[in-house]
């Protein structure tokens, strides 16, 4: 793996046959595939100190973070109403009510006579003397004093100051991928920065000779490159650094060149295309003749052929050309591993048993991942399996996965779906 100016010198290399496969290994289940990316992968990407709130979305938590604060910091009001000391066991009352109020940045800061209420906005710190807090659309003021007709337990709508976060509680464990929700628990206490890994940097590069990027002249018997920018797109929204690598055609010089520039700029590479056991398939060829390459034939359809290697220190994943099986190794094999290396934890996608509202007569010792997406409490599968078929792509909002031994499923077999979401997308 490269390293950038910054990155620090404690970052462990990945081991040159970290991809190997026992020997003997013909179709390996998807469940054995994850377990040894698992194990055999770690973070490669060094940290990045005091990162600011602005800039964290996405990134990845190197260290543990403590409050600095408590959440709330004192105790306050839940609602807009009248503050008192409860418990209030014996109604109707009427109480005195003082003058002046505590708002939300502006507290009442006298204490409150016994038996006396005051006026108190959501938000607003509790006054010394009172505990309790009645909804003001429950009790009514007349003359200055406030007649109330329903009993209240001692601390109703109260928040306690540290019933959120107490100071020093450890509010994130470092390996988590920050989302909007955890920005605002930092936030919350006080947090102005952060250390969090390096962005991963990807490199994605397209090959064939039949592929042409978007934009260029094209024939009949070419095609346009989907897959680059589909998993560019993926990378992006994952959060890492993309480092687009191109387009190359199917030759053995030029592959090695576009895997080089990767090598130097990347801390992983995926490719698309030319894995299979074709004449022009140079993508494994050239990973064969320069790296270390495990061409790993997972049972699972689509996307059986997938290589992995490592090429001049930098790990490469030769995904399948089909697009639809591109994206569905990318992220039931990919995210995870790059979630790894990118200092992430691990994860198993979050799935859901759905009932199926669909048939299908699967062939056993091998999983399938179909394009799906619910509706109506129910999950539904596109019509075709095609690996090519890009609309299916479009059209799915998850994947329902058959595990091996699944066989036939009727219409209200629960299955298994899982959104494109609980891979982050
Ligand atoms: N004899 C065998 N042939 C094939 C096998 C096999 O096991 N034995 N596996 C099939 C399966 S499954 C797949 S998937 C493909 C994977 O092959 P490659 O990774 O070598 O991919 P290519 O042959 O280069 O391309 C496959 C298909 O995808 C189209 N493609 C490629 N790149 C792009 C792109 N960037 N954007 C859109 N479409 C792309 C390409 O034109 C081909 O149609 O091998 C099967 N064959
Ligand atoms: O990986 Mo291929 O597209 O399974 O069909």
């Amino acid at each position: 793996m490269s390293s950038s100016a910054n990155q620090e010198s404690t970052v462990k290399p990945l081991r040159n046959d970290c991809f190997a496969l026992p020997p003997g290994v013909n179709w390996t289940p998807v469940d054995e595939a994850l377990e040894r990316l698992r194990s055999r992968l770690h973070p490669v990407v060094g940290v990045e100190h005091c990162v600011p709130l602005s800039q964290l979305n996405g990134r990845i938590l190197a260290t543990d973070v403590f409050a600095p604060r408590a959440h709330p910091p004192s105790n306050n009001s839940a609602v807009d109403g009248y503050a008192f000391a409860g418990p209030l066991t014996e109604v109707p009352c009427a109480l005195p009510l003082v003058d002046g109020r505590s708002a939300a940045g502006e507290p009442y800061r006298e204490q409150v006579p016994e038996g006396h209420a005051i006026r108190i906005l959501t938000g607003a710190v509790m006054p010394a003397g009172t505990d309790t807090v009645v909804l003001e659309e429950d009790c009514e003021v007349i003359n200055g004093q406030l007649h109330l007709n329903g009993t209240l337990k001692a601390g109703a709508n109260r928040r306690l100051a540290g019933e959120d976060i107490q100071v020093q509680d450890r509010i994130l464990n470092a390996g988590t991928r920050l989302t909007p929700t955890q920005i605002s628990v930092l936030a919350s206490v006080g947090v102005e920065s952060v250390d969090v890994y390096q962005r991963l940097r990807v490199g994605v590069l397209s090959t064939g000779d039949e592929v042409k990027p978007v934009g260029a002249p094209i024939t009949d018997w070419q095609i346009y490159d989907a897959n680059r920018p589909m998993l560019s797109s993926m990378i992006t929204q994952l959060g890492y650094e993309l480092i687009d690598l191109g387009h190359v055609l199917d030759r053995p010089e030029a592959v090695k060149e576009a895997l080089e520039r990767g090598a130097e700029q990347c801390d992983l590479i995926l490719t698309s295309g030319g894995v299979s056991a074709g004449d022009e398939d140079h993508v494994s060829k050239t990973l064969k003749a320069h790296g270390e390459i495990s061409n790993w034939r997972i049972a699972i359809k689509p996307g059986r052929p997938l290589a992995l290697a490592m090429f001049k220190g930098t790990p490469v994943v030769g995904l399948p050309g089909n697009p639809v099986a591109a994206w569905v190794c990318a992220l039931r094999f990919g995210a995870p591993a790059m979630a790894l290396m990118a200092g992430a934890e691990w994860f198993e996608p979050q799935s859901y048993l759905v009932p199926a509202n669909f048939s299908k007569n699967k062939k056993p010792g091998r999983s399938e991942m179909l394009r799906a997406r619910v509706r109506d409490g129910k999950v539904e599968v596109f019509g075709s399996e095609g690996s090519g078929r890009v609309t299916g792509l479009a059209w799915s909002e998850g994947m329902v996965e058959l595990d091996e031994s699944a066989r036939q499923i009727e219409p209200g077999t629960p299955v298994k779906f899982i959104p494109y979401g609980s891979f982050g997308l």
